[in-house]
């Protein structure tokens, strides 16, 4: 991602709707005449839902104060003329994301680590573990807000309100499952829609639910996987972001699984992590369009 100029502030427009001619036209014409200057643009013209999708990225002169609010009112009207849903956003205003974790905590020490380096632009505003604080015993967090919520089957409904108040006053935007190993409620899921990330540890839509690893050990495969998909009420089966995979041997416990699998969860969850901070993916019904870097 090209760093701007002092003098540039580089915004990311993100467009789904309906196909018809005239959307590129239409969007880089406005950009030209707002004083845009465009450094990437991509589309998707998806035949099968029929609908358009298209990530532009342009630059203005950033002594142009309140440019975003006066775009948002503009460009209204031809959203409006497409049928778009759209998202504007500054790109170096950090997105607001929480990390979830239960027992086990590689992903989440993996996303502390891109975070720390500049990798994963955000700001991170809890990390919230369903585990006591002993469980990360060496994890350095930063001095970040850590919250411990204990849930069981009697308090999960409390334990969820809890954890939703907080996405609340943090003003999260963002929630990321760094295998944190609690099913969501319909609820929660649905206020999260579109901006709750989970990484699943086999290669969707094979052995979805607990224990994959183990189920993939039984099945004899020579190919474990990780999928990062956002969250929703259908347990394992909502947009697929990002995955990847691994070769296994018949020689391979499921111990064996376990360990190799921890390198693919990792770089798969932090694909997805950085992806969505980006404005790179873009929801497809039931799949996503996801922009390439
Ligand atoms: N509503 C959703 N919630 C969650 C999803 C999802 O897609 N939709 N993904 C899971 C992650 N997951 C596998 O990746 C998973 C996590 C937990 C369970 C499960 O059976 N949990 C038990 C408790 C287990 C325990 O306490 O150790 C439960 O919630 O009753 C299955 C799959 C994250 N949540």
């Amino acid at each position: 991602m090209a760093s701007p100029s002092s003098l540039q502030t580089q915004f990311v427009l993100s467009i789904a709707c309906p196909d018809r001619p005239g959307i590129v036209a239409a969007v880089t014409t406005f950009l030209f005449e707002a004083g845009g200057n465009i450094l990437e643009a991509q589309q998707f013209d998806d035949l099968q839902s029929k609908r358009f999708f298209m990530r532009v990225v342009f630059a203005i002169d950033s002594q142009e104060t309140g440019f975003a609010e006066r775009f948002r009112d503009d460009f209204a009207a031809i959203a409006e003329r497409f049928g778009m849903e759209w998202t504007l956003r500054d790109r170096a205003e950090k997105r607001r994301v929480m990390i979830l974790v239960s027992k086990f905590d590689h992903c989440m020490v993996d996303l502390l680590y891109r975070w720390r380096n500049g990798e994963l632009p955000m700001e991170i505003t809890a990390i919230v573990a369903n585990h006591p604080r002993e469980t990360y015993a060496g994890v350095d967090f930063a001095g970040l807000r850590f919250h411990h919520l204990p849930i069981t089957k009697q308090t999960k409904m409390e334990q969820e309100t809890e954890l939703w108040d907080l996405v609340r006053e943090t003003k999260t935007e963002l929630v990321v499952l760094a295998r944190y190993m609690q099913v969501l409620s319909d609820g929660l899921t649905a206020k999260l829609n579109g901006r709750c990330i989970n990484i699943h540890h086999s290669f969707l839509p094979g052995f979805k639910g607990a224990k994959p690893y183990h189920q993939a050990h039984e099945r004899g495969v020579k190919l474990i996987g990780a999928t990062a998909h956002y969250v929703t009420s259908d347990l394992d089966e909502g947009p697929i972001i990002e995955q990847d995979v691994e070769r296994i041997s018949h020689g391979d416990t499921p111990d064996d699984l376990v360990r190799k699998g921890r390198d693919i969860e990792r770089r798969v969850l932090a694909r997805a992590v950085r992806y969505h901070l980006d404005g790179r993916v873009i929801l497809n019904g039931g799949k996503t369009v996801v922009f390439s870097e």
